[in-house]
């Protein structure tokens, strides 16, 4: 691999025009042009006609004729956002009482924009590697998510490295053991090698669904993991997981569903068609799906606007996705950083177009959520103004972004939120995983606490942890567990 400066990034950064005039590497996409103009993509835009993939380019580029952002343009484009979020979805800003579980952090992968991730060899009962990660027993994962119910969370979302000795049951490790060298050709390892069992996916699932809480887990990567070395289809897949008690899918491991793209960032990843049976086939066994974009590291807006089009044409098929996801891609402690790939995340002008363009672009999916944990309070709080309707939730728990540098802590109480979501004129409300149910909260009827979980009533919640993210792994009050 090359590792031939900033390329990638600052051709991406500089307004999105791709990497031309820095040094020629493999990492450098060629600068996107159109045959639409800036001004008639915003002019349909603004009309609420669908757009295309050019006029999304354009849009995120404030025109690709000329480089940088354009300061005026771009705030045409946000505000035909925030016009078109008013008449879709009014002024409510809409959060969830949620825990994140994450069940371990070893995996193989190896993906360049990752910090989450131990090498798995590490968590081998005689390895003497130091590892600061963690692999949690479904008992474990049982005793965090009661301890959050009992704190009033609705949901609980758990993403997890693709452990070695995970399989979705015990089939699964039979078919799996009886591979000549399972290690190398399906990424396997039996639990015994481990300091720690995960237990199976099915068992992870039963544990977590307790007590009435919505499990939002099994990423498209996680259920090609669930189904490696075997020929089952993925919505027989996600229908035992639904049967042990998954709720609903988060669509990460999205990242950029370019394959070019891919085999520079992610290339021990599934591909792009893959991770779109994926989500079909979380979708074809009743579940809801959330959609993502993790963006701002080496891909060009070009790339940005095809990845939106793989979503719509998704939802157009399956209706299935309650909302879009923009990741703001963390780069300071990663890979693609520390090797001289990136010289940056995103800048917060790009951040806004791409919540502005999601906005426009995906006519079919209603929500579009602003990140505190990847952007901060007032950066945040910006972005809802941009066309963003969804501020996330409490999470309680937060090692993606912290692991990768990020230092916007783990957790925002519902009297944090009332005074963010009133600050700009809006009205808080919490709301359940697939957004059909909702409260309006009363700004003026505090201290705020949750009232959709199985045990909320109303009670602020005080999580009983360590506050501010070393990213241990510890969550929500529960010892941690390293291997
Ligand atoms: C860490 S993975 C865990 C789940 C599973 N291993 C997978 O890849 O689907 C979940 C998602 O976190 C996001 N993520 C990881 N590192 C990130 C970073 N440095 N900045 C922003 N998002 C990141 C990526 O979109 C990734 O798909
Ligand atoms: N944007 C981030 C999220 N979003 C997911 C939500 O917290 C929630 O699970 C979803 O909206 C389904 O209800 N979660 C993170 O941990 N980090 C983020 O940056
Ligand atoms: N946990 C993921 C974000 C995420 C999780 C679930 C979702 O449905 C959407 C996004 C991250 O921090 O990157
Ligand atoms: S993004 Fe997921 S699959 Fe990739 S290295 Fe990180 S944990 Fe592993």
């Amino acid at each position: 691999m090359s590792s031939g400066g900033s390329s990638g990034a600052s051709g991406s950064n500089g307004g999105g025009n791709g990497g031309g005039e820095s040094d020629a590497n493999e990492f450098d996409f060629a600068t996107p042009a159109t045959d639409q103009s800036f001004e008639n993509a915003l002019a349909k835009a603004r009309d609420g006609a669908r757009l295309t993939v050019a006029d999304a380019t354009e849009l995120l580029a404030t025109g690709t004729a000329s480089p940088g952002i354009d300061p005026v343009r771009k705030e045409a484009v946000l505000e035909a956002a925030d016009r078109r979020r008013a008449e879709e979805v009014g002024d409510e800003v809409t959060f969830v009482a949620n825990l994140n579980n994450n069940v371990t952090t070893a995996c193989n992968t190896g993906c360049l924009f990752c910090n989450f991730k131990d090498s798995a060899h590490a968590f081998e009962a005689d390895s003497e590697v130091e590892h600061a990660g963690f692999t949690k027993p479904p008992a474990e994962s049982r005793e965090i998510v009661e301890d959050a119910l009992d704190i009033g969370i609705y949901e609980v979302c758990s993403v997890s490295g693709l452990h070695p000795a995970f399989a979705l049951n015990e089939e699964h490790h039979e078919i799996l053991a009886a591979y000549d060298d399972p290690a190398s050709e399906v990424n396997y390892k039996p639990p015994e090698t481990y300091a720690t069992d995960p237990g199976t996916y099915l068992e992870q699932m039963e544990a977590m669904s307790v007590g009435g809480v919505h499990l939002h887990s099994m990423t498209p990567e996680e259920a090609y993991h669930a189904s490696r070395g075997t020929d089952w289809e993925y919505e027989a897949v996600y229908g035992e997981l639904a049967s042990a008690g998954l709720d609903s899918a988060p669509g990460t491991a999205a990242e950029i569903l370019v394959d070019e793209v891919r085999d520079v960032i992610c290339p021990g990843k599934i591909r792009t068609d893959d991770w779109v049976a994926a989500m079909e086939g979380a979708a074809a066994a009743g579940l809801d799906v959330t959609s993502t974009m993790m963006y701002g590291h080496v891909e060009t807006v070009a790339h940005r606007a095809e990845h939106l089009k793989v979503i719509r044409d998704l939802q157009d098929r399956t209706g299935a996705i309650t909302e879009f996801v923009p990741l703001s891609f963390i780069h300071q402690n990663t890979p693609l950083y520390r090797r001289g790939v990136v010289d940056s995340g995103p800048s917060h002008a790009e951040d806004e177009l791409v919540v502005a363009v999601a906005r426009l672009f995906l006519d079919n999916v209603d929500h579009v959520q602003a990140s505190w944990v990847k952007s901060g309070d007032a950066h945040g709080i910006k972005l809802l103004n941009c066309g963003a309707d969804d501020f996330m939730g409490t999470i309680l728990s937060e090692e993606i972004t912290s692991r990768a540098g990020g230092e916007y802590g783990e957790y925002r109480s519902f009297d944090d939120y009332v005074e963010m979501i009133t600050a700009i004129g809006r009205t808080p409300v919490e709301r359940s995983t697939d957004y059909r149910t909702r409260r309006r909260i009363d700004p003026d009827d505090g201290p705020h606490g949750p009232r959709l979980g199985p045990r909320a009533d109303g009670t602020p919640m005080l999580p009983n942890r360590p506050s501010g993210g070393d990213g241990s792994g510890d969550a929500a009050g529960a010892s941690s567990a390293d291997d």
